[in-house]
């Protein structure tokens, strides 16, 4: 250790203690449980090996905060402690021999429960009335807030007893279930308010509100886990047998908890819950084992700031603070862009982990996070782990912003971002590495250029291998480099050579679904390849010109002009028709509609006709017309049928030709 040792107790102390405000008076923790965890354990080993530098008041020796101002305050009848923690199966180990060695007996009963991760509370019952109800504060002195905890609706207001006890303190934890939570953070964002980190600080917030108005929007809940004072109350001989009883008297008492002999009995109780955890409705940090039998309990005692007959056995923490190193930019195989941030490594969730998402560009700015930035970095069962929020601001130079590239880092091309979207995204489909394997999968489909016997693995292979890069190479190969991969013999490779032979010859509308343009799925493909006719004219129309397509808005239009902007697709496509891939163009729809009977002119149709509106809508479209729904002015034709309402009287009065069902057959020539 660098620093004289009384030194740094001091300064851990006064550490240690500003966290402890932030976490309980402030709901607002600047480091993670697990930094915390480990400030503590330097402390305590200091103490440990300097005896002497050991004060009565150091946070080892106590639990919680003071409370703060604000609210009243409650001394506790019976201390409220804090819990020994276990991390390992061996601190499980050691303190089940504490227990028997301490007990004298060969195997110790133990109650299992959950250790929910809220805020403790005690709830004073005087003949069955809920009277008073104060947080833990620091153990011996807490802050009533009775009026918030009658707003939430697990506390029962009265007793569930014909003949309830003259005095009954009954201890358990508020929190906030993860639904409750997530509609909590929702409403707060479209407020345009700060939202929680998690629902423990949401429910300290909640719970410390002066107005209980507040409180009760907030959708508290509470379990019950034990009690403190009581007189006239019968306790029953064990803590399991107590908890029956509390749930009898009208408390929530968890479901998950079980009665276990041994250390075994004790670690299969934290594998079952600790595979449960993820699909629980409230967030838990571990469990908690409890001496079953009240006598031997009361043998066993405390220590300073906890009792020695309970222990918390902690699952691995899932946040951890560490700091950015750097943020990189991955591609993925769909072209979507994701920023990375490199992460000095650390552990976390069971892991060591250095790398960790930052999602999108959108979420950097809203989570306003710099390279060199110390991060909270979360990894939540499976998921990929997160950059969770900034814990304390870096040195935040000019070049510690990030900025997103213009260009693809692994192809070159532009990036692009739809004006709906949060994910950017390589345009350059085609030709970018990144995006090869899916993009020659998608080619080859059965939909697209139907490729028979080039499936997933041969795709893989072929990539790999460096033998195709980007689609027109498929049609360079031979039967003999293709028979050189593995699991291909002769007969195999020439058959994949028939496929891609076979292709050459396709339709418009396959080509168009093959290039894998974002956004442009099989129909949309069709309706393109109908509308335009040929592929030049395609490539050379502009958003608006797109956008005349039926059923192709302005996203899809935009996507296709980003698309065959990108000079790289444009080389793709030619080496492909190079390369003998071809269809039968036609005079697209287009074409006829730019010399049809209606082109350039605006119709509305109103009234009855003897088509379905949406046929004689498709007519005029075809005829080169445009449908609005309103007469104005600019009206060209009015398209009147049977029953014609103010649609009708609206053209008469601005002298716009009206058409009845005859005139505009004919106009169509039909
Ligand atoms: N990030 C920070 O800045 C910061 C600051 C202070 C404390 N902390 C966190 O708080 C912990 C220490 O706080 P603590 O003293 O409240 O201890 P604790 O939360 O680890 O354990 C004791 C508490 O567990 C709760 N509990 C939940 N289920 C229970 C059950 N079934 N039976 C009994 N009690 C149950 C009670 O509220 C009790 O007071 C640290 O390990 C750290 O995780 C974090
Ligand atoms: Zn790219």
């Amino acid at each position: 250790m660098a620093a004289k040792p009384a030194a740094r107790a001091e300064a851990l102390r006064r550490e240690i203690e500003r966290h402890n405000k932030l976490y309980y008076n402030d709901a607002a923790p600047e480091i993670s449980d697990a930094e915390w965890d480990s400030l503590l354990k330097e402390l305590q080993e200091i103490e440990a090996a300097h005896p002497e530098l050991a004060t009565p008041d150091s946070p080892t020796q106590r639990v919680g905060s003071k409370p703060s101002e604000g609210f009243e305050e409650v001394t506790h009848r019976v201390a409220m402690l804090s819990l020994a923690n276990a991390f390992e199966d061996e601190d499980v180990e050691s303190f089940d021999r504490r227990c028997r060695e301490l007990l004298n007996v060969p195997e110790v009963e133990y109650a299992c429960e959950l250790k929910f991760d809220g805020l403790a509370v005690t709830l004073v019952y005087e003949n069955g009335v809920f009277v008073q109800g104060a947080t833990r504060g620091d153990g011996a002195v807490g802050e009533d807030v009775s009026n918030n905890l009658r707003t939430v609706r697990s506390i029962p207001l009265r007793l569930e007893a014909k003949k309830p006890p003259k005095l009954l303190e009954v201890r358990g934890e508020v929190l906030m279930f993860r639904r409750d939570f997530d509609a909590l953070n929702k409403r707060a964002e479209a407020a345009g308010e700060k939202t929680f980190v998690n629902p423990r600080n949401s429910a300290t917030g909640a719970l410390r509100q002066l107005d209980p108005k507040l409180t009760a929007q907030r959708r508290l809940s509470f379990f019950a886990y034990g009690i403190g004072a009581n007189e006239g109350f019968k306790v029953p001989p064990t803590h399991s047998e107590l908890l029956d009883a509390l749930a009898d008297l009208g408390f929530p008492v968890a479901k998950d908890r079980k009665v276990a002999r041994g250390v075994k009995g004790l670690l299969d109780f934290y594998k079952a819950v600790g595979a449960k955890r993820p699909k629980l409705d409230y967030d838990i940090d571990g469990v908690v084992y409890k001496v079953n039998a009240f006598a031997q309990q009361g043998s066993l005692g405390f220590v300073s700031r906890a009792p020695r007959w309970a222990i918390a056995h902690k699952f691995p923490a899932e946040e951890a603070t560490t700091e950015l190193l750097d943020i990189d930019i991955q591609v993925g195989r769909t072209g979507a862009i994701t920023p990375v941030a490199r992460l000095k490594p650390v552990f976390v969730g069971g892991t060591t982990i250095v790398n960790a998402t930052l999602h999108n560009e959108d979420e950097i700015r809203r989570k306003e996070i710099w390279k060199r930035d110390t991060v909270v970095v979360r990894r939540a069962g499976d998921v990929i782990p997160e950059v969770a929020r900034v814990a304390k601001e870096g040195p935040r130079e000019k070049a510690d912003r990030f900025t997103m590239p213009t260009k693809c880092p692994v192809c070159g091309s532009a990036i692009a971002k739809g004006e709906d979207e949060a994910v950017a995204r390589c345009t350059g489909g085609l030709f970018c590495p990144a995006q090869r394997k899916q993009a020659l999968i998608h080619f080859a489909g059965r939909r697209a250029m139907n490729i028979e016997n080039l499936g997933y693995k041969l795709v893989e292979q072929l990539v790999e291998s460096g033998l195709v890069r980007t689609a027109p190479d498929l049609y360079k190969l031979g039967v003999a480099k293709l028979a050189e991969l593995e699991r291909m013999a002769e007969k195999s490779a020439q058959n994949v050579v028939d496929g891609i032979e076979k292709s050459r010859e396709t339709t418009l509308a396959r080509f168009i679904y093959a290039l894998g343009i974002r956004n442009v799925g099989e129909t949309t493909s069709k309706d393109l390849a109908r509308h335009f006719g040929s592929l030049d004219k395609l490539m050379e129309a502009d958003v608006e010109a797109l956008q005349g397509t039926p059923d192709v808005g302005p996203i899809v239009a935009e996507s296709i002009a980003r698309f065959f902007a990108e000079k790289h697709n444009r080389e793709v496509v030619e080496q492909l028709r190079a390369a003998g891939v071809h269809w039968t163009e036609g005079e697209g729809a287009a074409a006829k509609a730019a010399t049809g009977p209606f082109a350039g002119k605006i119709v509305v149709l109103t009234g009855t006709l003897s088509i379905p509106r949406d046929d004689a809508k498709a007519l005029i479209e075809e005829a080169g017309g445009k449908i609005t729904g309103s007469v104005s002015k600019k009206t060209d034709y009015v398209v009147a049928g049977t029953e014609a309402g103010s649609k009708l009287d609206k053209a008469n009065e601005l002298g716009v030709p009206v058409l009845d069902e005859a005139q505009f057959l004919k106009m169509l020539d039909k």
